[in-house]
C-alpha cells in the first residue's frame, strides 16, 4: 500500500501539490484523472523520488520513500514508466529490455530469468529483439517501455499517460499489459487523460483538482458518477 500525507511539492515557482492526501491500495490499479494542470504527473515525479516533497511523506508499507533518492525509490522497487520517448532508437529492443535491469547488474542470474519471463508475457520481445528499437510502432514500442521497467520486478510501476499516441490495436495490448501486472501482484498508478480507457482498465479511480484530491472511488462508481461523467466524459452514456 502507498500512502501518501499531505504532501506539498513544486518546482520552485510555488507548491503544484497542495497537501495531497492519497491512499494507493496494494494490487490495485488506480488511475488518476483531472483538468490540465493539476498536477497528476507531479504526483507520479513526487512519488518517484525525482521531486522532493516540500512538507508531508510518503510510504511504501511501513517504509518512508519521500526524500529518498530516485535510485533508492526504483530499489525499494517502484519504477516509473515515463510519459514517451523513453527507449533509446539506436539499441536493440533487447539492449532496451535488459538496461531495465540496471540497478540489479550484478545478479546476472537473476536478469536472464527475468528477460526470459518478460519475453513470454511480451511476446514482441522475443520476435524483434535483435531490431533496433526505433524500428518499432508507437504500441510495439510501448511493450518494451513496459519490459524494461519490469526488468526489476517490481512491486509498484507509475504509469504515466499509458495510451498517449496509441490506436485502438495497441491500446488493447496496453489493457492486457496492465491486467498481466496485476496478475503478478503489483500495484499499477496511472495517470490518464482518456478518462474512459483509464478507468476502463482500473480498479479504482482518483479525481484531482489544484493540486488536492477531489473525490476518490471504485472505477466503476466513477464512471458512473454523473458529475465526473460531465466534466470529463462529455456525460455518462444512459
Ligand atoms: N518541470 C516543470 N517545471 C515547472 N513547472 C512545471 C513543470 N512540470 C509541470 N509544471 C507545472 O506544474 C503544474 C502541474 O503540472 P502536471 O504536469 O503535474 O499536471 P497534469 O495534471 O499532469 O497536467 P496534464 O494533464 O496537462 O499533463 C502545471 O501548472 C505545470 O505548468
Amino acid at each position: 500500500m502507498i500512502t501518501v500525507e499531505g504532501v506539498y511539492a513544486g518546482y520552485g515557482s510555488g507548491d503544484v501539490l497542495q497537501g495531497l492526501d492519497l491512499v494507493v491500495e496494494e494490487g490495485s490499479v488506480t488511475c488518476v484523472v483531472g483538468p490540465n494542470g493539476a498536477g497528476k504527473s507531479t504526483v507520479l515525479r513526487t512519488l518517484s523520488g525525482l521531486l522532493k516533497p516540500r512538507l508531508g511523506r510518503i510510504r511504501l508499507g511501513d517504509r518512508v520513500i519521500s526524500g529518498l533518492h530516485p535510485a533508492d525509490v526504483l530499489s525499494a522497487g517502484v519504477v516509473q514508466v515515463p510519459q514517451q520517448n523513453g527507449l533509446f532508437p539506436a539499441m536493440t529492443v533487447r539492449e532496451n529490455v535488459l538496461l531495465g535491469g540496471y540497478v540489479r547488474r550484478r545478479d546476472k542470474e537473476l536478469l536472464r530469468r527475468r528477460y526470459d519471463e518478460l519475453t513470454a508475457m511480451f511476446p514482441i520481445i522475443a520476435e524483434r529483439a535483435g531490431d533496433p528499437a526505433g524500428n518499432l510502432s508507437g504500441g510495439q514500442r510501448r511493450m518494451v517501455e513496459f519490459a524494461r521497467a519490469l526488468m526489476i520486478d517490481p512491486k509498484v510501476v507509475l504509469l504515466d499517460e499509458p495510451s498517449l499516441g496509441l490506436d485502438p490495436k495497441a491500446l488493447e495490448s496496453v489493457r492486457d499489459s496492465v491486467a498481466a501486472m496485476r496478475e503478478a501482484g503489483m500495484t499499477v498508478l496511472m495517470v490518464e487523460q482518456n478518462v474512459r480507457f483509464g478507468l476502463g482498465i482500473a480498479t479504482h479511480g482518483v479525481v484531482m483538482e489544484s493540486g488536492r484530491v477531489l473525490l476518490t472511488d471504485t472505477a466503476e462508481g466513477l464512471s458512473a458518477n454523473e458529475e465526473i461523467g460531465e466534466l470529463f466524459l462529455g456525460g455518462v452514456p444512459r
